[in-house]
């Protein structure tokens, strides 16, 4: 029986106990139709997580949903790559949604062991669930035709953008098979511990004691890796504010710049403040003040501050960092640039599809802008710590270099940990090296 049959309980009326139907919804969704619709949303240009977040606050969170939205999206390159030979013509935008059905049976036939004809019958019911049974035979020849194909002559593509898989081949010559191959993985669910407040191993005690498995990680040393995903504001003292979700090579970067007690650090682009709050965990008579110009993302940051109990420990500023200079001066301060986030793949698949070489210069040029910028409102003496999520040496080691050489009073502090490798500047972790994001930081001194 096709699993969605078993959904079909979202198309009947409810009856209550006492008989009484309610009307029917117009659209009821079944999971499928569900997922079509978040992948729908990336097709047509949207980010896969605000989709998700949309979806689970209409209809609750929903494990299968996400898999499939996640999952299509993460191999979007390779299932399009399938089917758009087959399309006369693409599908309006309008009609994403059916497309999406399409991608959706492939990614199950493909990577989810789900039998080719299970795959199709459940992609073409779907259809009926989106209100649009016109394109249940367009559906159903399309995936017969993709996977007839499949058969014949697999895949031997990158599953990545062409331009994004020659810039890495130039980058990374020996390891850049390693870097997609990666990004292709599930992103493990690592937790910062607020180790000023209990020990890294009496927390991963206490994930013990409540059935869950995880390791302590070995670079990052506030880093937790669970050996599962988990629904967070369940994990034990998530709502306390003990422990935050955030990569270990992003706990890398509070370590890195180390302020004093008393001393005036500027988190630049803070939001949504994953690195504010290990700054101002770590640090707390600091004085903290984190800014970025996205106000939606600074209530992020606002809510993260709250439930970690630091908000009235930091000034919080919606500014452009790029248009209105500041005033202040700071001994420390942290620059974690706007970058293409080609490091962060894994964790965001839908940037394959939305990242364009065409952003590589605007991108490159704010960098630039914001380290010329900030650099005036380091002290003399001051530490400024420069990261990206990115891997491609122009927004990292060549940003770098170029600023050094334009900024006289400008030295490089040497970096080094025991994974990811030493560059001209700065030091560059690739995706999946100790199971982290790809992460780039160099620390820059200010001559006194
Ligand atoms: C890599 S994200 C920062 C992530 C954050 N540091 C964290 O750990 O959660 C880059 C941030 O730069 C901000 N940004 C981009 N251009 C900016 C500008 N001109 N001024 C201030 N912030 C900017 C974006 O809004 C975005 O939140």
């Amino acid at each position: 029986m096709p699993a969605c049959s078993r959904h079909r309980s979202f198309c009947r009326p409810i009856r209550l106990a006492s008989g009484i139907a309610l009307a029917k919804p117009r659209h009821a969704l079944t999971l499928r139709a569900r997922s079509a619709r978040i992948i729908a949303r990336v097709l047509t240009g949207g980010a896969l997580d605000p989709a998700l977040d949309e979806d689970r606050a209409r209809h609750g969170r929903h494990g299968l949903v996400e898999e499939l939205a996640i999952g299509t999206i993460r191999y979007a390159p390779r299932l399009l790559a399938r089917t758009a030979p087959l399309l006369r013509h693409p599908f309006r935008k309008a009609d994403q949604d059916l497309q999406a059905l399409i991608l959706m049976g492939l990614y199950q036939a493909f990577f989810m062991d789900t039998p080719e004809p299970v795959a199709v019958s459940e992609a073409v019911a779907a259809a009926d669930a989106l209100a649009k049974p016109w394109g249940k035979g367009a559906l159903n020849a399309v995936l017969r035709a993709a996977l007839a194909a499949e058969a014949v002559a697999p895949y031997t593509g990158y599953n990545h953008p062409d331009w994004f898989v020659d810039r890495l081949q130039a980058a990374w010559p020996e390891t850049w098979r390693a870097v997609l191959a990666a990004n292709d993985e599930r992103a493990p669910l690592t937790l910062r511990v607020d180790t000023r407040r209990i020990a890294r191993d009496d927390y991963l005690e206490r994930l013990a004691q409540a059935g869950i498995a995880a390791r302590a990680h070995p670079v990052a040393d506030t880093a937790v890796v669970l050996a599962q995903g988990a629904l967070v504001p369940g994990l034990p003292g998530f709502r306390e504010g003990l422990v935050s979700v955030q990569d270990a090579a992003a706990q890398l970067a509070a370590p890195l710049l180390a302020p004093a007690p008393r001393e005036a650090v500027l988190d630049a682009c803070a939001a949504p403040g994953g690195k504010t709050g290990h700054l101002a965990q770590s640090a707390p008579e600091a004085r903290v003040t984190a800014i970025d110009s996205d106000p939606a993302r600074m209530a992020r940051l606002a809510e993260t501050l709250t439930r970690l109990g630091c908000l009235g420990r930091v000034r919080t500023l919606t500014h452009d960092l790029a248009e209105y200079p500041l005033d202040d001066c700071f001994a420390r301060i942290l620059l974690d640039a706007p970058c293409s986030a080609t490091g962060v793949i894994r964790r965001h698949p839908d940037i394959k599809l939305h990242r364009r070489v065409s952003d590589l210069p605007p991108l490159r040029a704010i960098q630039a802008r914001l380290l010329d910028r900030l650099w005036h409102n380091l002290a003399p003496g001051g530490t400024m710590v420069y990261a990206t999520c990115s891997v491609l040496p122009e927004e990292n080691e060549d940003q770098v270099i170029d600023f050094l050489a334009r900024t006289p009073d400008a030295r490089e502090d040497a970096l080094h940990f025991p994974v990811g490798q030493a560059r001209r500047a700065g030091w560059q972790f690739l995706p999946g090296e100790a199971g982290m994001d790809g992460f780039y930081y160099a620390r820059l001194a200010r001559r006194a």
